[in-house]
């Protein structure tokens, strides 16, 4: 780093209870960089960005801003100084609407709607309750917020998560823009692909240490991740070994779940496709293109406005979520705050498909049900330091829990929205192959990603939607990025203009 850092944080330490977050945390930023903070779940990162803009207090180290030491006391005051944080969690109050959420914050509105439609969100209402928002919206709304007070440094803690890719690469743009401002950005993700395309250098901690600072280009990915975990991970290409390819076509089984002119308001138009016993059916689509009401159908939280949904053979009808949970379909919903008990332990969290079947199952068999969670929670390497409420984990590591459940309890029909969202890339390798096992026992799994790579190392098939319709059914092993790519914008090979996308997919499509 040639010029004089504009943030610096060292010797940064912090404990929680028992739990040591942060033993020696350390970090740089120089005008117009964009470094990567990276590390595995739970290794600390969302800690020391909350040390960074106030939220927490350290129990030792040092700040220095434009070279003079800081005790950052408050996020006001972290404010004042130019360092303005998007958390990992949503932060718009959710009973309240977006207007009231800016008032409280001082938030100046034409900017924020200027950055609102800049980031690809079109026709946002003021006066919209929080709570009606999709969570890519409110990811993008905490990002339009946080730029329109014009930050120095700008720290993104899994700012794309949860968003598509055409929403991706919006936040991309912006954060580029920010550092020909000379402005900094911090960037959290465990994304590689955004690391290498945005950052000019990553910073990698380890169980709350800071082990090392790697230039990003070509070759540091395999570094970064042997600093973040101490080892190598399986590559992409021995999962994709691992799970194999597309099943054989068995036209004459019964699918397990069969969806026909399936319709939702206007966000879902006469959707059909088919997903039997033993597949993981992928769902690819950009932003708000059906995909959510899709899943709220399915798993019962909606009713749909026309269609079929057959299960084995025959209809069903869902009114309640507990309609289509006692016909086997279980939902990992895309925020983990809906799946998750944030006050009770992982355990309990784990447990609760035991619980709530006791009719079916007889008593409950508690020795069973420990040695199922404790097998689910060595699978999915949790965290459980802080196991005593589940609201004390990483995020990362609160999503591994709304997985494991499931993994746990067993399941017939498991409808996974963004399921690995913030989970480091060592356990979404393990994701992967958990998900065909599952699928190897008889199980079916509707897999929502907004990661496109995650289609060859996870999925059978993939159904692409465009524009709340399936505009295309491609096998796995056809399935590569750019082809999916293609069919997300409702392009077809060799048709780039035949169907005119149409709304904000048509504002973010490729000329
Ligand atoms: N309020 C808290 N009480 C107890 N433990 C906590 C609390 N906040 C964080 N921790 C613990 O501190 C450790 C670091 O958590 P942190 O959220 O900083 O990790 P992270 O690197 O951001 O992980 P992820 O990639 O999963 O988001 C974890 O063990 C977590 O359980």
């Amino acid at each position: 780093m040639a010029t004089e850092p504009l943030l610096e944080a060292s010797g940064v330490v912090k404990s929680f209870g028992a739990v040591l977050a942060l033993r020696n945390a350390s970090l740089e930023v120089a005008p117009g960089e964009v470094v990567a903070l990276m590390g595995a779940n739970g290794a600390g990162k969302s800690t020391l960005v909350k040390i960074l803009t106030g939220a927490i207090r350290p129990d030792a180290g040092q700040i220095r801003i434009k070279g003079r030491d800081h005790r950052v006391h408050s996020p006001a005051q972290a404010r004042q100084t130019g360092l303005v944080p998007v958390y990992q969690e949503p932060s718009l109050i959710p009973d309240l609407d977006v207007a009231a959420n800016l008032r409280l914050s001082n938030t100046p509105v034409e900017p924020f709607l200027k950055w609102v439609e800049e980031l690809g969100i079109a026709g946002l209402h003021l006066d919209e309750p929080v709570l009606r928002l999709p969570l890519a919206t409110l990811r993008i709304l905490d990002l339009a917020r946080a730029l329109a007070s014009e930050p120095d440094v700008l720290l993104l803690d899994e700012m794309t998560a949860a968003l598509p890719t055409d929403l991706v690469e919006r936040v991309l743009k912006v954060v580029r823009q920010q550092c020909e401002l000379d402005r900094s950005v911090i960037y959290i993700s465990h994304r590689f692909s955004e690391i290498s395309s945005l950052c000019d250098r990553a910073t990698v901690l380890r169980d709350g240490e800071t082990v090392g600072t790697v230039e990003v280009g070509p070759g540091s990915e395999e570094r970064i991740v042997e600093m973040m975990l101490g080892a190598p991970v399986k590559s992409a290409e021995e999962i994709v070994r691992a799970t194999g390819s597309a099943l054989p076509v068995q036209t004459q089984e019964t699918p397990r779940l069969r969806v026909r002119n399936l319709s939702s308001g206007t966000k879902l138009s006469d959707v059909s496709f088919e997903m039997r016993a033993g597949e993981v059916l992928g769902v690819v689509a950009l932003e708000g293109q059906g995909q959510d009401e899709l899943f709220e159908v399915l798993a019962g939280f909606e009713r749909p406005s026309g269609g079929h949904i057959e299960i084995d053979g025959r209809d069903v009808r869902f009114h309640h979520p507990a309609d289509a949970i006692a016909a086997g379909h279980v939902y990992v919903p895309g925020d983990r705050a809906d799946a998750l008990l944030m006050q009770r332990s992982v355990r309990e969290n784990i447990a609760l498909p035991f619980y709530a079947r006791p009719f079916r199952w007889g008593n409950i068999n508690m020795g069973k049900e420990k040695s199922r969670v404790g097998a689910a929670i060595e699978r999915l390497q949790i965290d459980t330091r802080a196991q005593g409420e589940v609201q004390r984990l990483s995020g990362g590591n609160q999503q591994k829990v709304t997985i494991a459940r499931w993994i746990a309890a067993g399941v017939r029909t498991l409808l996974c929205f963004d399921p690995t969202r913030g989970i480091d890339i060592r356990t979404k390798r393990e994701i992967y192959p958990l998900l065909r096992e599952l699928a190897d026992q008889g199980s079916s799994v509707l897999l929502y990603t907004s990661e496109l790579e995650e289609v060859q190392l996870a999925c059978d098939r993939a159904v692409v939607i465009f524009n709340g319709r399936v505009v295309d059914v491609i096998d796995a092993h056809d399935a590569d990025e750019p082809t999916l790519m293609r069919a997300a914008y409702g392009l077809t090979a060799g048709d780039a203009n035949a169907k005119a996308p149409t709304g904000e997919a048509a504002e973010a499509s490729p000329s």
